[in-house]
């Protein structure tokens, strides 16, 4: 230990405020600690872990969809809950629920992603599209009523057709990847336009219970960029372990 200590600071380097061993590789953004990328690894998870079982956001035997739009939350967020539904015995069936919008050149690159995690986290997908729910891709739309407003009829459409994957994939809850830096932003949001009603609710964990289909947020307490740093971390792991394949 104190070989290991010494060694470290001759390096230069201090040693992580976790496991008091290896040398620190990062400084965590959420703790300002300075952290192994071993220990990183362990507590982002068991943090997740401990909001899930804290707020009891699923039972056993629920289906769950992870709404998944391809960018780096979902994709963390459907990572990480497969893992965690192993680790843990949750006894949850998982969906990843997709919505296309149909917006060329951005919706069609992040649905190849989201077709690849699939395959990789072994997880059923369901892609329900705006043109089939609604007959109008997003593309379509804009062409008519031009670009000014287009994000409001955007996300109320994405929110039904959410609800409608839900419900073709008979799930008791939509799980989605808001994140702590998301949940701050609709904050000071709803606090400029004086919307109290979304105020109250935007913060909560889990909304629309009295609706027919609940949604939860398990990265609520999750800052983005540890979100962005936690692959990268589990890159290096496997690298040095020699585990990653070419
Ligand atoms: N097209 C979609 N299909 C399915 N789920 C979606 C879609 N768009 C957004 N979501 C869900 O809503 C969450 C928040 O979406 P938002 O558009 O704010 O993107 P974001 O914060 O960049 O997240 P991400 O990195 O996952 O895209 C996503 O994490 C995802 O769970």
């Amino acid at each position: 230990m104190e070989v290991a200590e010494s060694k470290s600071k001759k390096a230069g380097g201090r040693l992580c405020s976790t496991c008091n061993q290896r040398k620190a590789a990062l400084k965590r953004p959420k703790t300002l600690e300075q952290i192994c990328r071993e220990c990183f690894y362990e507590v982002f998870e068991e943090e997740i872990h401990q909001v899930i079982v804290g707020n009891q956001l699923f039972k056993a035997g629920e289906r769950i969809a992870i709404g998944a739009s391809g960018g780096k939350d979902s994709t963390v967020l459907a990572f990480v809950l497969s893992e965690l539904n192993r680790r843990h015995n949750y006894g949850l069936d998982l969906f990843l629920l997709s919505i296309d919008e149909g917006i060329s050149g951005y919706r069609d690159d992040s649905l190849q992603t989201v077709k690849r995690n699939e395959i990789q986290y072994g997880l059923p997908l369901k892609i329900v599209s705006y043109k089939d729910l609604y007959g109008w891709t997003m593309d379509e739309i804009v062409k008519v009523i031009g670009l000014k407003n287009n994000c409001t009829f955007c996300g109320v459409f994405r929110r039904q057709a959410l609800d409608r994957g839900a419900s073709l994939l008979k799930v008791d809850k939509i799980a989605t990847g808001h994140n702590a830096d998301d949940i701050a932003e609709t904050v000071l949001l709803n606090i400029l336009r004086g919307d109290i009603a979304r105020l109250s609710r935007c913060t909560l964990i889990t909304t629309g219970e009295d609706g027919p289909i609940p949604r939860c947020k398990p990265f609520k307490y999750t800052y983005e960029k540890e979100i962005v740093i936690y692959p990268y971390v589990y890159v290096c792991i496997l690298q040095e372990a020699g585990l990653l394949l070419d």
